[in-house]
């Protein structure tokens, strides 16, 4: 691996498996100290020549159920690389009558309906206390700069496919979809959107100061409908690979601007994260234990790496 740092990462849900429309280069398969990523991260390359990495949360084969995805690996894994900002993809149940099958939405609020069985900490199992800011569980400013990008891609793609923004996605534990009363419950929240997966991802991207956002590609309409089956799987994969096909068009259409976002002057305004955990990480209480040190060193190493203070 050369030093070339590579700054942008894309995670691929449900039926987005690679990024074939872009140039291979190669893969790597980094051990962190929360092992391995879900599948090796694919490194391809923008005509630019800059090179971006691409990672399949449930692996390339689709093996890893949603409450088993390493997303502290994951998440790890691509830090490792020098990623910055992350635009994760994944296929949702729509709550809403006029977000149907075939849209995409960029959510900005998400309601958390896993059961703690995930570990959804860097900092958990260690003796190092932090409280990172999560009301914005997205990056305001990468979403932003996507909305108006992804809706250009979808205009250019010229296949009708609508965008919806500033919507709240629910995230259930799964593996079963949820009930009538449940999908019902969760349109009462305000909830527009449910999967299973974009937690804790959200969550450790932004411990690693990660910019981290979110193309949600509505496969279905759960099952709050009272007319209508309720989802399943079969009914999910129906829109499955033409939202993939989308998806692969928009990440190969917009890609390039990012890595010039990332880069450009504004960079630092745009990567608003970075810094972020420095007024989370709480003083020390007790003495930090040398390992759990040098393990959050891998993530955040500005705060972790020096000696102890
Ligand atoms: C195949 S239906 C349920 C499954 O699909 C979504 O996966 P991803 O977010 O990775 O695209 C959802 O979150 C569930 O994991
Ligand atoms: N209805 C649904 N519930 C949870 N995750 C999903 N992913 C796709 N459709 C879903």
């Amino acid at each position: 691996m050369s030093d070339e740092k590579i700054l942008i990462g894309v995670i691929g849900g449900s039926g987005l498996y690679h990024l074939d429309n872009l140039t291979f280069v190669k893969t790597v398969n980094p051990e962190t100290p929360w092992g391995h990523p879900s599948s090796p991260i694919t490194i391809a390359s923008l005509p630019s020549g800059a090179k971006i990495a691409f990672l399949a949360r449930h692996g390339v084969g689709h093996s890893i159920n949603p409450s088993a995805v390493p997303g502290r690996a994951n998440i790890a894994a691509l830090k490792s690389l020098g990623v910055r900002a992350i635009l994760a993809f994944s296929a949702v149940g729509s709550l809403r009558e006029e977000i149907a099958p075939g849209s995409f939405a960029i959510p900005t609020q998400i309601i958390d309906r896993t059961k703690g069985i995930r570990p959804a900490s860097f900092f958990q199992d260690t003796n190092v206390v932090a409280h990172a800011m999560f009301g914005d569980p997205f990056s305001n400013k990468f979403v932003k700069w996507l909305e108006d990008k992804v809706a250009k891609a979808l205009e250019k793609e010229g296949r009708g496919v609508k965008l919806f923004t500033e919507k709240c996605i629910v995230c259930m534990e799964g593996p079963q979809f949820s009930t009538r009363a449940e999908s019902k419950m969760y349109r009462a929240w305000g909830g527009d959107l449910i999967n299973m997966s974009v937690l804790p991802e959200a969550k450790l991207a932004r411990e690693a100061e990660l910019s981290y956002a979110l193309i949600a590609t509505a496969t279905d309409y759960d099952s709050w409908r009272p007319q209508s089956e309720a989802v399943t799987a079969h009914e999910v994969f129906k829109t499955l690979k033409a939202n993939a096909d989308t998806s692969r068009f928009v990440a190969a259409t917009i890609l390039e601007e990012l890595q010039e976002a990332i880069t450009g002057e504004n960079a630092s305004t745009f990567l608003e994260e970075v810094g972020s955990m420095k007024f989370s990480i709480m003083p020390r209480s007790e003495k930090q234990n040398p390992e759990d040190r040098a393990k959050l060193a891998y993530i955040l190493p500005e705060y972790f790496s020096g000696e102890e203070q």
